[in-house]
């Protein structure tokens, strides 16, 4: 039930854990929709081609900052995609320079632009020995690829045939289970409290698969992993407002022009960066949660990740419906922005 007396909230600012900022002009476009509200995030590496050593990274952040505009205040933490060819020696590198602060784990094929993934996951393992030394996290796309695995159970599968497995030979690495979609994924989290965190996106915690394909297919609600079942997602909103501190938001969000999504092979992903606090205030509220966002935007993400929580503050209000664009123009095309699907009423306003 939404408590009707809170009607402002102020919480630190929000760090987000799993970003897209693609480059040239949708970066551009898409940075400052992130900025606004979120102090840090965590960028994705899969361009193309995919960011892979310290020095590619270090390059991206300095077009992130470039694309940053005057008065914004966002720092860009960088990801190195994690390749079966990946030096432990540049890892190491990338990381005691502060370049990069954690390696994302694409399994061969799973999404957007991971072509260059891993296969063998014994190649990767003095990768994942160096990271679990300095204490270096592995963000994870965790979804097997293989065809003969139904779409909505890749998921599962990942957690039992590749993350457990993996888990055992190298106990001490840090791992961030990504977009997390499934309750067996909340509950492999929860029962293995050990370096072990999960990110939960915006999308993942109002979208089901009836709202993908029932009434008429919605390219725009498509994403990988793909949205389960309504049991799924309310098994992800009660992780989310739990305060557990192993769940935090990563939004995923994932520009792409809809000329990429609407056509008959379109592209994955969901772009959710302009109102994501909105969406999530909503979700909270109507959950009776609103006390427990802070942890989940704010708190959670930079103790698993060892950061201090951001100073700064952020007040959202509740009111009006708030309004929000269809979608944005960016230099390579429009994108259109995420719709619940509800009224939101609780906007930023300091
Ligand atoms: N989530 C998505 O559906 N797409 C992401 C890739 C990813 O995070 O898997 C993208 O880069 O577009
Ligand atoms: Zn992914
Ligand atoms: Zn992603």
């Amino acid at each position: 039930m939404p408590d009707k007396n809170l009607t402002s909230l102020t919480i630190r600012r929000p760090d987000d854990w799993h970003l897209h900022l693609r480059d040239g002009a949708m970066l551009r476009a898409v940075l400052p929709e992130t900025a606004r509200d979120f102090a840090r995030a965590i960028v994705m590496p899969n361009l193309v081609p995919p960011v892979v050593t310290g020095a590619q990274a270090a390059a991206y952040r300095d077009r992130i900052m470039a694309a940053l505009p005057e008065g914004m205040d966002f720092t860009p933490l960088m990801t190195l995609y994690l390749t079966e060819a990946t030096d432990p020696a540049d890892v190491r590198a990338a990381h005691a320079a502060g370049i990069a602060t954690a390696v994302k784990l694409y399994p061969a094929g799973a999404t957007t632009n991971s072509a260059s993934g891993v296969r063998d996951f014994e190649k990767v393992r003095p990768v994942l020995e160096a990271m679990a030394e300095i204490g270096m996290p592995l963000c994870v796309h965790g979804e097997v690829t293989n065809h003969d695995i139904d779409i909505f159970d890749r998921e599962a599968v990942f957690i039992d045939k590749i993350l457990k497995p993996l888990r055992k030979k190298v106990p001490d690495l840090k791992v961030v289970m990504e977009h997390v979609t499934t309750q067996d994924a909340v509950d492999y989290v929860r029962d293995n409290p050990k370096n072990l965190a999960a990110t939960i996106t915006t999308h993942h915690l109002i979208i089901n698969r009836n709202h993908i394909l029932a009434g008429g297919i919605k390219p725009h609600f498509y994403c990988l992993p793909v949205a389960k079942r309504e049991t799924h997602r309310i098994a992800l909103v009660q992780a989310a407002v739990s305060g557990d501190k192993r769940f935090f938001l990563g939004t995923d969000s994932a520009p792409h022009t809809d000329d990429a999504k609407l056509q008959s092979c379109g592209c994955a992903g969901i772009f959710t960066a302009t109102n994501t606090m909105s969406c999530l205030a909503e979700v909270f509220d109507v959950a009776g949660a609103l006390r427990k966002l802070e942890a989940f935007t704010s708190l959670n993400g930079p103790m698993f990740y060892g950061l201090p929580p951001n100073e700064a503050t952020i007040t959202l209000t509740k009111g009006d419906p708030v309004p929000y664009p269809d979608r944005i123009e960016t230099g390579d095309g429009p994108v259109t922005l995420f719709n619940p699907g509800f009224d939101l009423h609780w906007r930023v306003t300091g």
